[in-house]
């Protein structure tokens, strides 16, 4: 197993608030993806986000898959919450699609240290192994700018880049900056991915939140995903597309708020 090092740092809040640590999708960096939610959530949680290889300031690394992943999301919060002074502590999560599914691979191998998580436009797959293939193959042939204007389409309900063109632009952006091979990564990892037989396995509560604008991760994924887990519950956000936390920072601060105040002890199942 090859545990990548991962970057990333404090969004908002103080070390002695609650460790909230979100996670970013394929694309993005959890700065860019969820800056306007933490600044409304800092009040409450400590919010710590990470970056995926060749996003941000994480650098390339070996291929990864999903798995290895979720232990280097994991090393890095232990590093964090050391300098916190609490290194064995439980932490809530939250991420989006990609990072939603390094959310269920962390609620699958380290369940002891995720007390509650909120799981947003993501599943227990994502697409299918042939479209990431392809989509790694046409990255690494012609970069990530070729991918920004498909991008955008994915990423954002219709109307939303007139409503905010500075947060539609600056993600776009984004992606151009995105190092190919890094992004290559991320799709062969994605193409790997696929937990359906293990939701059983998940304890921890889980708030499954869907756009119902997406046609990347649709409702019906999530609505899977809720029903799957012990304890889950999904929620709907109309007029959004596949960025949750971009496109509509404070109602998804808002579900974050009320999950993640919760218990961390899961009701019993069975
Ligand atoms: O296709 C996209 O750009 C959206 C996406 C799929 C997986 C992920 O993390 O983001």
């Amino acid at each position: 197993m090859t545990v990548p090092a991962l970057t990333g740092g404090r969004l908002a809040g103080r070390p002695d608030q609650p460790l909230l640590v979100v996670g970013p999708s394929l694309g993005t960096t959890s700065r860019a993806l969820w800056s306007a939610a933490a600044g409304l959530l800092g009040d409450t949680f400590d919010v710590v986000g990470w970056d995926l290889p060749g996003h941000g300031g994480t650098p390339v690394q070996a291929p990864f898959t999903v798995g290895e992943l979720a232990a280097g999301v994991l090393a890095h919060v232990e590093r964090i919450a050391a300098a916190r002074g609490d290194a064995t502590a439980r932490f809530a999560y939250a991420g989006v699609s990609l990072g939603g599914a390094v959310g269920l691979r962390l609620l699958l191998d380290a369940p002891g240290r995720v007390g509650r998580a909120a799981l947003l436009c993501t599943g227990a797959t994502i697409g299918t192994p042939p479209a990431w293939r392809e989509r790694a193959a046409v990255v690494r042939a012609s970069g990530c700018a070729a991918l920004a204007g498909g991008a955008a389409e994915r990423w954002f309900a219709p109307g939303f880049a007139d409503r905010r063109p500075g947060v539609a632009a600056e993600l776009v952006r984004g992606l151009a900056d995105v190092d190919r091979e890094g992004y290559a990564q991320a799709c062969d990892a994605l193409a790997g991915f696929d937990v359906r037989d293990r939701l059983a396995g998940v304890a921890a509560p889980v708030l499954a939140i869907a756009g119902a604008r997406d046609a990347v991760t649709p409702p019906a994924s999530l609505k899977r995903l809720a029903a799957g887990v012990r304890d889950g519950r999904l929620a709907v956000l109309d007029g959004v597309a596949h960025l949750a936390p971009a496109e509509a920072p404070r109602r998804v601060a808002d579900l974050l708020l009320t999950h993640l105040s919760g218990p961390a002890v899961s009701s019993p199942a069975d």
